[in-house]
């Protein structure tokens, strides 16, 4: 299995995008968690396509895109066509996930569901062979800096026993409050993407980067 650090821009310092992004990318990180937030689906407001579309320009890196939106099939091509990589949404705010999920697919993405943190594994009785991965949201969605929520070990490590029965490869990201000390419960659980914002951005950006990316490196290395 693949192990990748995804840092999540959210917490990144918007007056140097560039640069926060160009930190990360040169310590060999591969993805880069970009959230879009409506005001609807979650509290607060991020940023929308114009910036995705700005970033794309200046990074090689896997643009994972995780539309925080009430219904999202209305944004999935826009969402394509600024240069996502992978395209996620929530099954909590779409009313047709099966048909949505489709539609990533056939603009050649990747495809995503999210979870929030009470929503039952079941949601994925039927999807969890169509998507390329599931996000399980670890904090309830809106806010960058929260705390994990401890009952979410036990789901990411029912789902991943759920993708083996299956003799699937799904991905698992987990999102929220992933940091030093959260980190190996999720590793062992069976995640194997990991969104992190706080605790890369801020005023050692590359250090942590690199930090972190270390760290699934050599938990890869031991785990093969
Ligand atoms: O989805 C999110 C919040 O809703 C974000 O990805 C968030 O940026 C994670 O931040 P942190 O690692 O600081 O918890």
């Amino acid at each position: 299995m693949k192990y990748e650090l995804s840092p999540s821009i959210l917490s990144a310092d918007f007056a140097r995008l560039g640069e926060e992004i160009k930190a990360v990318e040169q310590t060999g990180v591969n993805y880069l968690h970009i959230d879009v937030m409506d005001g609807m689906f979650v509290p607060s407001i991020s940023f929308g396509f114009p910036i995705i579309k700005s970033i794309r320009k200046m990074s090689n890196m896997v643009f994972d895109v995780h539309l925080m939106v009430e219904q999202p099939e209305r944004y999935i091509e826009e969402t394509a066509a600024s240069g996502a990589d992978i395209i996620t949404i929530h099954a909590e705010a779409c009313k047709h996930p099966d048909r949505a999920i489709e539609q990533i697919h056939q603009l050649g993405k990747k495809a995503g569901i999210a979870l929030n943190p009470s929503t039952s594994l079941h949601e994925l009785d039927y999807l969890l062979e169509k998507v390329d991965m599931v996000l399980l949201m670890t904090v309830n969605p809106g806010f960058g800096n929260q705390k994990y929520i401890p009952y979410c070990t036990g789901k990411v490590k029912e789902l991943r026993t759920m993708i083996e029965e299956r003799g699937l490869q799904t991905d698992i990201e987990v999102d929220g409050g992933i940091n030093a000390a959260t980190i190996d419960a999720v590793l062992e659980a069976g995640a194997n993407i990991l969104v992190a914002g706080s605790a890369v951005f801020g005023k050692e950006t590359a250090k942590n980067a690199e930090k972190y990316r270390k760290l699934l490196a050599d938990y890869q290395e031991n785990h093969k």
